[in-house]
């Protein structure tokens, strides 16, 4: 039987629920057989050069030529439904599960032994941070801040700890166009950065493979970070046309001193951990193969400690910085939004996007 109207209705909608991102090259396919679907062959105008994102859409769908209506239709539901089973089927770990905090769509967030770990979980995406990811972080933060666990982790699932900003985040372009998108992101990125400094208990990272981008500009605001040897540190700014956030034009030359920052921030220099250790943005390296155990172990000793003086030795330790941090967290955020306007920003995502470029 032929896929009815309120199959497709249906296939849009699961899309929605799917656990896992299925990728660009996916995501054009469903939009271009959608079109097709229910406005037949490609009826607008070829975008301009420049407008990387509509011209993908466009050429998607415009190489559907004259497949008819039902076709697409059927397509579209056949690959929906591919998607979703193999995303049904998909075992990543999920550590904990028994202590797990609902509601998180990318993110596990446990609570055991005084410990709240919250981890990325996109391993598919080398947990690139989504705008729905940086929005359940800010939330797991919050609840992790009032909850009564003394310490609190971050790390990722799988073999990256994060790829930073996920680079489709651009590509959801509301009404208002590119500035609104630009404003939006930055309003996003403050709340989120501001998040961290505001944290009020020891605040861990537990990096377990190659750190970029956001991940890395972050660790200055931790209390302690531990490192698998594997871990990479990595904040290519200038490559993709972008200034330091994260309040790293800040951090990083206090804790390595400006020449090293610059090299870092400016020019992209990839630290391994324990070039990243010698310049005391990680607090210790571990070997990749005991590195769970010997943090866990660790971590759990700490949390044992009373939690309201882990609180108060946080806060002397920190808050006279707070009010400088969340200034530098709004010049920060302030500049890079003029930046993500910019063409040289523009062409680097584009750039990966299409896949021309990689770290
Ligand atoms: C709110 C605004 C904040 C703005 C400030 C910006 C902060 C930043 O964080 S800038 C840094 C942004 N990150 C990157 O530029 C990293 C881009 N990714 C890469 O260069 C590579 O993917 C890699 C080096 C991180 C990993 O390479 P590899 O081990 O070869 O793995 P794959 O490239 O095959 O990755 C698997 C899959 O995941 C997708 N992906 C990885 N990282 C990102 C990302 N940051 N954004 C979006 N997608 C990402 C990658 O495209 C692959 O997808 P498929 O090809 O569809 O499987």
């Amino acid at each position: 039987m032929r896929a009815s109207l309120k199959d497709l209705e249906n296939a849009v909608n699961q899309v929605k629920l799917l656990k896992k991102d299925p990728g660009n090259e996916v995501k054009l396919k469903l939009y271009a057989l959608y079109k097709q679907a229910t406005e037949g062959p490609c009826n607008m105008p070829k975008p301009g050069v420049f407008d990387l994102i509509n011209k993908a859409k466009w050429e998607a769908w415009n190489a559907l030529g004259s497949l008819p209506e039902e076709t697409a239709r059927q397509n579209y539901v056949d690959l929906v439904s591919s998607l979703s089973s193999s995303s049904e089927s998909s075992s990543q770990v999920k550590p904990g599960a028994d202590k797990e905090h609902a509601g998180y769509g990318t993110l596990v967030v446990t609570s055991e032994d005084g410990i709240t770990k919250i981890m990325l979980n996109r391993p598919t995406r080398k947990n690139a941070i989504s705008t729905q990811m940086y929005q359940e972080i800010i939330l797991a933060l919050k609840a992790a801040s009032q909850d009564d666990s003394a310490i609190t982790v971050l790390t990722g699932n799988g073999d990256f700890y994060c790829s930073g900003n996920d680079l489709t985040n651009v590509t959801d372009t509301p009404l208002g166009g590119i500035e609104e998108k630009a404003k939006n992101s930055t309003n996003l990125l403050r709340d989120f950065v501001a998040s961290f400094i505001d944290f009020p208990k020891p605040l861990i990272a537990v990096v377990n493979g190659p750190a970029v981008g956001i991940a890395v500009t972050l660790l200055g605001l931790f209390d302690i970070v531990y490192a698998s040897d594997r871990a990479t540190f990595h904040t290519p700014f200038s490559h993709l046309g972008l200034s330091p956030e994260g309040c790293s034009s800040y951090t990083f030359p206090k804790i390595m001193g400006p020449t090293k920052a610059t090299e870092m921030l400016t020019f992209g220099k990839k630290l391994t951990a324990r070039e990243a250790c010698a310049q005391g943005l990680v607090t210790e390296v571990f070997p990749d193969a005991t590195f769970q155990k010997e943090v866990w172990t660790r971590l759990t000793a700490y949390a044992k400690l009373p939690s309201n003086v882990l609180r108060i030795s946080k806060q002397v330790i920190r808050n006279r910085e707070k009010e400088k941090l969340h200034s530098v967290n709004v010049e920060e955020s302030s500049i890079i939004q003029g930046r993500f306007l910019s063409e040289e920003s523009m062409n680097a995502v584009m750039n990966f996007l299409s896949k021309r470029a990689k770290l």
